[in-house]
């Protein structure tokens, strides 16, 4: 992965120096490592930096960024591990910038996309200001969880881990807390906080949390700019987003979308040619995709353009063709051509 930080800023100014705004986080057993008190102290400080979220797959961390954000930029799906390009979302604040980084989540390597993929996490978390590891409140803290906790801990004495307990509108209150203090047991954080994206709960004080953990900076990116992925990176994960709804369960982790080309259509300033292509492993697979008389393959396009047009702003015609790319996951060359 090429460095997600564009000013030279890397690890040596890593860790908030935690004498921001500060707020009590109601219900939370947070400890506050550098020491805050609840207090509100105001100051004209204004703070930069990065942050990603880990946790299992389907943790909620991709619609926390949409969320933390405000627009629709990381893809959420039912399907666990989605997220596989570390798009980043930008947080205005008049007291901050804040960059979130969505990494995918982190699993035991099978394949060679699946070392990538980690080699891609633990880069992520040398770069970034603070970390938030996300654990959903109606399930139970478990192996998966702790699996990345350990290897959170290896970073953790440079990079400052917040605790997040994501889905709390799934559960009473009681369980929230039971929760919190299942998962102060894991690892040390500098904070805990439950959250519930769905009802924006406790999301502006998650912000202001991770505000508090970056340095004093300058702005990075320009007002209202949410993210800075190319154009063609969104687009190509909102179809990938549409083909994932609703297939089999092993289909996730074989699909690759590319954007072959985006031309504004001859003598129309209104509307932009899109031609895609869906990758699969295996001509089974192709058929799922494309569906019966190609029904499948029209819902996914219409659902995509939906989507591709809000991002745009623009009409847009979607041509999408699904080819199979044998095994891609494992051959190197082909990983390369989609992006990985
Ligand atoms: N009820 C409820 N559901 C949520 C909340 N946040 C996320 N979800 C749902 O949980 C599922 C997974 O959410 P994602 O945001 O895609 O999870 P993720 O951790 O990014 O998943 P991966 O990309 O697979 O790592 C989706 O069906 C979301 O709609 C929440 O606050 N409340």
């Amino acid at each position: 992965m090429k460095s997600r930080i564009p000013d030279g800023r890397g690890s040596g100014v890593l860790g908030g120096t935690g004498r921001a705004v500060v707020r009590t986080v109601p219900g939370a057993p947070g400890r506050g490592r550098s020491g805050h008190n609840g207090s509100v102290t105001s100051s004209d400080v204004h703070r930069s930096g990065f942050a990603c979220f880990v946790g299992r797959p389907n943790a909620g961390k991709s619609t926390l960024t949409n969320r933390l954000v405000g627009s629709k930029v990381a893809i959420t799906s039912s399907k666990p591990q989605t997220t596989r390009h570390a798009i980043r979302g930008i947080v205005h604040r008049p007291d901050a910038q804040l960059i979130i980084v969505d990494t995918p989540g982190l699993h035991r390597p099978r394949t060679l996309l699946g070392k990538r993929l980690n080699d891609l996490v633990y880069e992520t978390w040398s770069e970034v200001d603070v970390v938030g590891f996300c654990v959903p409140a109606d399930q139970k803290v478990g192996p998966g969880d702790r699996f990345i906790a350990e290897q959170l801990k290896k970073v953790s004495r440079r990079t400052p881990v917040l605790g997040v307990v994501t889905k709390t509108d799934l559960v009473p209150k009681e369980q929230v807390a039971q929760q919190l203090l299942d998962l102060q047991q894991v690892m040390d954080f500098a904070d805990l906080v439950p959250v519930s994206a769905k009802d924006s709960y406790q999301v502006d004080v998650l912000s202001d949390l991770l505000v508090q953990q970056l340095p004093e900076g300058p702005q990075l990116y320009p007002d209202g700019e949410l993210t800075d992925e190319p154009e063609t990176t969104l687009i190509a994960e909102l179809i990938r987003e549409a083909a994932l709804e609703g297939v089999r369960d092993e289909l996730p982790h074989s699909l690759a979308v590319t954007i072959e080309e985006m031309i504004p259509r001859e003598d129309r300033d209104d509307l932009i040619d899109v031609h895609a292509v869906v990758y699969v492993e295996r001509s089974s697979q192709k058929s799922i995709v494309i569906g019966k008389g190609g029904e499948r393959l029209r819902a996914v396009g219409t659902q995509a353009r939906k989507h591709i047009q809000a991002l745009l702003g623009s009409k847009i015609y979607l041509d999408l063709h699904v080819k199979v790319a044998k095994d891609w996951q494992r051959d190197p060359r082909q990983l390369r051509k989609l992006g990985f």
